[in-house]
């Protein structure tokens, strides 16, 4: 374009013949252009303002003379001179380009609409006197380039999100009169305000710190100009510098300054409440990090402790010997005591030959734990001590509770108790609200697992004939045992409650619990407990007997022979079929020589688990009884007298030759 106009120009000059006039000329030309676009610039101006913030078109912009529209106050020599857009309504940002061809505008205000962005770089504005900007979300620092606006008298930027500091230059705007940058977000110190025109000030409710300049000017004003800026701190209004905190938020003014809006108070409480809220909840999750710590810190070895003293919540002081429960015995036990001496826990050690036991309580209490399940009795965790000794700690239930002697007394006699063919009970914890029990642990698992694998489903292969004979003779044995010391009985037998040792011999574990348990109590056993009990005793205000021991083991029987465990009653849901069924779930089998096993094992095993389920408690055998005929059975004489010492089988014993059967009156099939 430029181009075209200079060639027309050169041409039209060398028409001219007179190069002088042909540069005047196009001067004249741009000139009168030039003087076109000043006398209509602020229209363009005002228009693409409208266009930027207006975009709702709520300025009714029309007509040729814009001194006459909406918001233009005043103009001076056809140039806007006063624009006020108060609470209008407007939305957008200020573009620096546009707001600066304003450059004869004295007053301008923009208060209390929606104009976002950065405050644009207002250097052009030359003539500018006062700025109001107040109310909008406006955002970014405060621009540099105010300090240069020599003219400036009014800064009014209060309700915005305007951050950074406050520039040290704008204490060379020697005619500043009213400064307003309340309820913004500035930072740092106050520049050291001195010039005598500043009659209004109002810092407050920022984020303003360090010492509040001690000028002349800045004295004069009270706290309110600087309330609300919690690291704000000033000699000369009593709060002390250098003790780190100097709550300015705090002061409460003397003489409230009126400017100061409900807007500005209310920001400056809710400033409050976000700081002490900030405080509370850092200081809560700082609590529950340190405690997760300790937790995590402390999960890699899951404390005995935790069940040990939880209730008893006393330290814990290890090393006394003690006595046992009835004080006789003298087995060794630690106690853990209160803080004032008095005993709150006692481990006390079982059987006169674990006294010699290598942990202490202390050990127990450092020991790790993993849950192994939660039974009728109580829950059962594996706790590995630190020595890397491990054993199997029950905790009982509130509901097993009965008073702390008759605890300790039945626990004394169980702890005595020793076979081969049961798990030891090692020790015990009494204290009082807390009922530990320390047994061996065995790895092997139980013959729960062996019969149904990990499944709890009631389906599983039945086991060979040969481990049922075994399985049943080792348990016969050890219930035998227990049936030995009067008035004692197993009162839970079932497969998961018989765990395989070292050797695979079964063993039967949990033993004598349940007669501990309160009668009144209305906690109900899991299902498949409650086929493994004897009619009598299913309902559980009945206490258990041997006899309903016995029935037990003949269900426990049923469950070898069939690998069926009873989710049901199958004793009566078979009735006299019993026979039919276990014979038609069992394959032909032969023994370790390739013989194919007389169907009369395996009729005489279940003749005894029939016997066993007899309805009626009187028409059970005895477990010596039992015990004798299992012997039998497997090929082995019966001992006159059954004792814990005599009935070590070895299991190569097991596929022995063949025997005819014993009979007996209550075994036919
Ligand atoms: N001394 C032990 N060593 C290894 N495992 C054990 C030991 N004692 C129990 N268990 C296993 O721990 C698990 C939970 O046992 P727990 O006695 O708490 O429940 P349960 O036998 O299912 O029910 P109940 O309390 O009625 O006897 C069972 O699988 C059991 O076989």
């Amino acid at each position: 374009m430029l181009l075209k106009i200079s060639y027309f120009l050169k041409h039209f000059a060398y028409e001219m013949k007179n190069y002088h006039k042909a540069i005047i000329f196009p001067l004249f030309l741009l000139f009168l252009f030039c003087f076109q676009c000043v006398i209509s610039g602020d229209k363009e101006a005002l228009l693409s303002l409208k266009s930027s913030i207006d975009q709702t078109n709520i300025l009714q912009w029309e007509g040729t003379d814009f001194c006459k529209w909406e918001g233009v106050k005043s103009c001076f020599k056809n140039r806007v001179s006063k624009l006020v857009l108060e609470n209008k309504k407007l939305s957008g940002t200020l573009d620096a380009t546009i707001i600066n061809q304003l450059d004869q505008i004295r007053v301008l205000s923009f208060k209390q609409n929606s104009i976002f962005g950065q405050i644009p770089n207002l250097s052009h504005l030359t003539n500018l006197k006062s700025l109001y900007l107040s109310h909008n979300n406006f955002s970014g620092e405060f621009p540099a380039s105010f300090a240069t606006l020599h003219r400036l008298k009014t800064i009014v930027l209060s309700g915005n999100a305007l951050f950074g500091h406050i520039p040290a230059s704008l204490i060379n705007l020697q005619r500043l009169h009213i400064l307003y940058l309340d309820a913004n977000n500035f930072t740092g110190k106050i520049p050291p305000f001195d010039q005598d025109s500043l009659k209004h000030l109002n810092l407050s409710n920022n984020q303003l710190s360090g010492e509040i300049p001690a000028t002349g000017v800045l004295s004069r004003f009270n706290s309110t100009s600087f309330s609300g800026n919690i690291d704000l701190c000033s000699n000369a209004f009593g709060i002390p510098c250098g003790f780190g905190f100097a709550p300015y938020a705090s002061i409460t003014p003397a003489t409230p300054t009126p400017s100061f809006t409900g807007k500005r108070d209310h920001h400056g409480r809710v400033t409050k409440i976000i700081t002490i809220i900030a405080f509370v909840v850092g200081g809560l999750s700082l609590l529950c990090v340190v405690t997760l710590l300790v937790l995590v810190l402390r999960k890699g070895r899951r404390n005995i402790a935790r069940f040990a003293d939880s209730k008893a919540a006393a330290p814990i002081v290890v090393g006394a010997a003690t006595d046992t429960a009835d004080g006789k015995n003298g087995n060794r036990g630690f106690s853990m005591e209160n803080g004032d001496g008095g005993r709150v826990g006692v481990l006390v050690f079982c059987g006169n030959g674990d006294t010699e036991m290598s942990y202490h309580l202390e050990d127990l209490l450092k020991a790790s734990a993993e849950t192994l399940g939660r039974g009728t009795v109580g829950s059962t965790y594996k706790a590995v001590m630190e020595t890397g000794f491990i054993v199997t700690v029950k905790r009982m239930k509130d509901a097993m509770y009965p008073n702390l002697d008759e605890f300790c007394r039945h626990v004394e006699v169980i702890g005595k108790l020793r076979h081969k063919n049961l798990v030891p009970l090692r020790a015990y914890f009494r204290a009082r609200e807390e009922r530990l029990l320390v047994y061996d642990y065995f790895p092997n698992g139980s013959l729960f697992s062996l019969i149904h694998g990990s499944k709890t489903s009631s389906g599983g292969k039945p086991l060979h004939w040969t481990s049922c004979l075994k399985i049943a003779e080792d348990l016969a044995a050890g219930l035998l045992h227990i049936h030995q010391t009067p008035g004692l009985n197993h009162g839970n037998i079932k497969s998961s409650n018989v765990l395989l040792g070292s050797d695979f011999e079964s063993c039967l574990t949990d033993y004598g619990l349940m007669s501990l348990k309160n009668p009144n109590t209305t906690e109900e056993s899991a299902a498949v407990s409650h086929f493994y009990r004897a009619p009598e005793c299913r309902d559980f205000q009945n206490l258990s007997s041997q006899q309903a021991d016995v029935y037990s083991f003949g269900v426990l029987l049923l469950e070898l022979l069939t690998g069926k465990a009873p989710s049901h009653d199958l004793v009566s849901d078979h009735g006299s079929d019993l026979h039919t069924w276990v014979k038609s779930i069992r394959q032909k089998e032969t023994d370790s020589s390739g013989e194919e096993v007389s169907s009369e094992k395996l009729a005489a095993l279940l003749n005894i688990a029939t016997a066993c389920v007899s309805v009626a408690p009187e028409n059970r055998p005895v477990m010596r009884e039992v015990l004798r005929m299992i012997k039998e059975t497997r090929m082995e004489p019966a001992p006159a007298h059954v004792s814990s010492n005599s009935s070590d089988h070895s299991p190569g014993r097991w596929s022995d030759t063949v025997q005819s059967l014993p009979r007996d009156d209550h075994l036919s099939i």
